[in-house]
């Protein structure tokens, strides 16, 4: 079948025939790495195809209710873990992908970050000179600024003034976001499309130049010749049921651009039989993270009002041998509360009862960093299904445990009445002497709540080939015609929320892109 028509997305539904395209580049996934390469690429006149596995929800498509959203939004219907059930995994899975459930967040990389990437991983040409006009051109099309002191809400406030109290360095966040509301439904894909996510942003702008977006479209084999990848092959899956229909698509480009994020992006490549010697996978980092849900006297309402808008990094330098944590705050919804908070029967039910004064701050450990440190692989299961292997390492569980210790300060000093942890007997703190409980708490995979939403790495980029997966160009290596643009090129974790960082390295990435594909 020949190619259709050009700038628009088409959904599953559209998709009645097997289906044969063409293009200069075929884009594996909408989020913040695809969308930005895929909008460059279709402003330079490239043909541009973007596969998308998840949805099209426009926003206010979708009831504002948790047990819609989590399935339809959410990587494995929002049932993705560990291997062994200890971290939870939150990660998006439709057009714009994780930018269009996250929190808004807005950080440039660190330099000591870049540091250590340029010492440690030759990339020599990510320095803050050299990336900032392409943070500067992200910032301005996702409108990221920061938060006004009067939005941030109570649950943030308790961040932010207990730090304070505690002569700590804290400070309001950069969101992008352009009419927010401040409702609080960020993670249920913004109903009033205020939030400047992939698919409000950059992949508006690849349609407007020609792009043509397939959603519910699974890219599930890269096809090769030798060096080149000639064909993607995706199935085609059904808007409602998620199920496959039994059509296909192939696309016939030029290019191959890797962008299903951490996770996907690895999975896909060893699917396709690419392993790269043992490297695709590994060197998967998570930010591992345990939280702490303070009750307040006053009301909190911490499901109202942007999710964060502050944050700490007072801990993000511990010195050596030890992994820093910085400290952010969670949208307080009653569906997450209730997987989160420990105890069962009437106590489970007294700790969400007090849900409306309910605080809950989380403390993000900065994995990647450590000598040794190799962080998670991701594998696949005998049937294809994708896992995830995260060991915690002891610095990781001190990390958690004394970022725990913290943020139990923080509500204090806040004026909480008491401080739960996320144990499956919630460890209670009521003032500064009880803080010395949690060093007796089990910190034990599956005693304790621990979550990610920023997973990075898998295809690490490195100058030294033995240990990577892409070049610093994002070239993935020992291929002719394909780029990984996603999270999983990032050798560490960042100590700072990725998406400005994949925006703009995607920013950076496009002319690398673009002048690899062929003429004619
Ligand atoms: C709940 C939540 C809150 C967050 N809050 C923040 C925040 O406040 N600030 C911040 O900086 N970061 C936040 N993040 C993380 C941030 O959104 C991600 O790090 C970032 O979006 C990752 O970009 P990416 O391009 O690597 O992947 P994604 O943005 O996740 O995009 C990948 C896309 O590829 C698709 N895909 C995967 N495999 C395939 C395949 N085989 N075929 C076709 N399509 C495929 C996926 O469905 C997905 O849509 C949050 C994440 C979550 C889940």
């Amino acid at each position: 079948m020949a190619d259709r028509e050009a700038g628009r997305i088409f959904t599953g539904r559209d998709v009645t025939s097997d289906l044969e395209l063409t293009a200069d580049v075929c884009v594996i996934g909408s989020g913040a790495g695809g969308s930005v390469v895929a909008a460059r690429l279709a402003e330079r006149g490239a043909r541009v195809v973007i596969l998308e596995e998840g949805g099209f929800h426009p926003p206010g498509s979708l009831p504002l209710s948790e047990a819609v959203v989590y399935p339809r939004l959410y990587q494995e219907h929002g049932q993705r873990a560990t291997a062994d059930l200890a971290i939870t995994v939150l990660q998006g899975r439709m057009v714009g992908g994780s930018t269009a459930v996250n929190w808004t967040t807005s950080f440039r990389t660190p330099e000591r970050v870049l540091a250590h990437w340029r010492s440690a991983y030759g990339l020599g040409a990510l320095t803050p000179a050299a990336l900032a006009p392409h943070f500067e051109a992200v910032e301005a099309r996702l409108n990221v600024h920061e938060q006004p002191a009067d939005e941030v809400n109570a649950n943030n406030r308790v961040l932010y003034d207990g730090a304070e109290r505690l002569g700590w360095e804290r400070a309001r966040t950069r969101r992008n976001v352009d009419g927010c509301q401040n409702l609080g439904y960020c993670g249920f894909g913004c109903p009033l499309g205020a939030r400047l996510s992939a698919d409000q942003s950059y992949v508006k702008d690849a349609l407007a130049r020609g792009a043509r977006l397939y959603a519910n479209a699974r890219a599930v084999q890269l096809v090769r010749e030798r060096r080149r990848f000639t064909e993607v092959v995706a199935e085609v899956l059904d808007p409602e049921t998620d199920r496959p229909t039994g059509k296909w698509l192939r696309v016939r480009p030029k290019l191959v651009v890797l962008a299903g994020g951490a996770i996907n992006t690895p999975a896909l490549l060893l699917r396709s039989g690419i392993d790269l010697a043992g490297k695709v996978g590994t060197r998967t980092f998570l930010h591992p993270v345990a939280a702490m849900f303070g009750r307040h006297p006053g009301l909190v309402e911490g499901y109202y009002g942007a999710p964060q808008s502050v944050s700490s990094h007072h801990f993000a330098d511990r010195g050596a041998g030890k992994v820093g944590f910085f400290l952010e705050a969670a949208p307080v919804h009653p569906m997450l509360a209730a997987t989160a908070l420990g105890g069962f029967g009437a106590r489970h039910e007294e700790l969400m009862a007090a849900l409306p004064h309910a605080s809950a701050l989380i403390a993000l450990s900065i994995d990647g960093f450590l000598p040794g440190e190799e962080g998670g692989t991701v594998s696949l299961r005998s049937d294809g299904r994708v896992r995830l292997d995260y060991p915690l390492r002891p610095e990781i569980w001190e990390a958690l445990r004394e970022g725990c210790k913290a943020l139990a300060r923080i509500h204090l000093a806040a004026g909480a009445e008491v401080v739960y942890s996320l144990h499956d007997e919630p460890v209670e703190i009521r003032g500064e002497l009880d803080v010395a409980k949690l060093d007796r708490a089990p910190w034990e995979a599956g005693r304790v709540q621990l979550f990610t939403a920023h997973q990075m790495g898998g295809c690490r980029m490195s100058r030294d080939p033995e240990n990577a997966v892409t070049t610093p160009e994002l070239r993935l290596e020992a291929h002719e015609n394909a780029f990984v643009v996603d999270g999983s090129v990032l050798p560490t974790s960042l100590g700072v929320n990725p998406q400005l960082t994949i925006f703009a390295l995607a920013h950076w990435a496009a002319d690398h892109v673009a002048s690899a594909i062929r003429p004619g």
